[in-house]
């Protein structure tokens, strides 16, 4: 046990992880005139805890595996894509047949597009039909709506009929209305304007009331920073750090990945100082560390070798010189 899984966020919180991720690895086999050639590995050494009532956010740019690192933990991977290493929930391995039962009850998904809204149904029918006691879902999904500020007619309304932002709540009410104790919302706030923006991330935040654990995807730390308690920086497949949202400040001076860092200056408040290049293609990794290409202060020992995961100061690192 690493000493951060020692150190809940505060006293009141359960020892053990809601959801714990160790070495996850995910790959597509490509083909080629029939002839399995390679894998493209997708994702790589993945870990990451979560324990109840804590959000955690899972930032990396487009394409860096955050869909895929979902699906893996709901059990809803293409058939074949091929995994490593282990993902628990609540302690026990998750099986195929595990994530079947948890799917959609323990374990809830806000999707990535509001197109996941079924076009034909009042969006009021669509809450409840996921309620399991039937003599309350009227009550939870109005008290759902009511909570996320949704005005009380819209449960009679069509998808068709709201703004992308009242969809994105009627979306995660459907979260907030379902006894989930893992709540996964991928990629909730594309293209919502500010105002929109600040409003549904305090309705994320409502999700974590109760002692919900929230795995946050994005790809805009500045969103994350809003509301997350722990960060973990996805790239090209893999984690570079995991920090806490106090380490988020200053001139970065606590945080503990180039990349992180340089994550940080970019933003609009700091330095507005973007990092030059792109993330490596997935399959196209090099052998070294994944960060190496764009490294300001990579050497050739990085260039061949790849670090492992590492605990300073109550975070975690894959930099050799962190
Ligand atoms: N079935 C598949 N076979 C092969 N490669 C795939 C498959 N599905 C996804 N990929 C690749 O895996 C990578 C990660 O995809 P994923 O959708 O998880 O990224 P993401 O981080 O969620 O991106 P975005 O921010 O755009 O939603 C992409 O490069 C994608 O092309
Ligand atoms: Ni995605």
């Amino acid at each position: 046990m690493s000493s951060m899984e020692k150190t809940p966020l505060s006293e009141t919180k359960e020892m053990q992880p809601l959801l714990k991720v160790r070495d996850f690895s995910l790959a597509f086999p490509q083909y080629e005139n029939g002839f399995q050639e390679t894998y493209i590995q997708v994702i790589r050494d993945f870990e990451l805890s979560i324990y109840p009532g804590e959000i955690v956010a899972v930032v990396g740019s487009s394409g860096s595996g955050k869909s895929l690192l979902a699906d893996s933990i709901l059990g809803i991977l293409p058939e074949n894509a091929k995994t490593g290493g282990k993902i628990y929930f609540e302690g026990t391995r998750l099986t195929k047949r595990r994530q079947e039962q948890l799917r959609g009850n323990a374990i809830s998904l806000i999707p990535q597009s509001v197109k996941a809204l079924d076009p034909l149904m009042k969006t009021g029918k669509q809450v409840q039909s996921i309620v399991r006691d039937k003599k309350a879902k009227k009550r939870i999904q109005r008290e759902a709506f009511q909570k996320l500020g949704l005005p009380a007619n819209t449960d009679k309304k069509y998808p068709f009929e709201l703004s992308g932002g009242m969809a994105r709540r009627v979306l995660i009410a459907t979260a907030m209305a379902s006894e989930a104790r893992l709540i996964i919302a991928d990629e909730p706030t594309p293209g919502l304007d500010k105002k929109t923006l600040r409003e549904i991330l305090q309705n994320i935040k409502q999700l974590s009331e109760n002692n919900r654990g929230i795995m946050f995807i994005t790809h805009d730390i500045h969103a994350a920073l809003k509301i997350a308690d722990k960060i973990a920086v996805f790239y090209g497949g893999e984690t570079l750090e995991i920090a806490r949202k106090e380490d988020f400040s200053g001139d970065g001076e606590n945080l503990r990945h180039p990349y992180t860092k340089a994550l940080w200056r970019a933003l609009p408040e700091n330095d507005f100082k973007a990092l030059k290049g792109n993330q490596p293609e997935a399959g196209r990794v090099p052998k070294g560390c994944v960060f190496e290409p764009r490294c300001p202060i990579a050497t050739d020992f990085c260039k061949k070798n790849k670090p492992k995961s590492e605990i300073i100061n109550n975070g975690m690192v894959r930099c050799f010189y962190a």
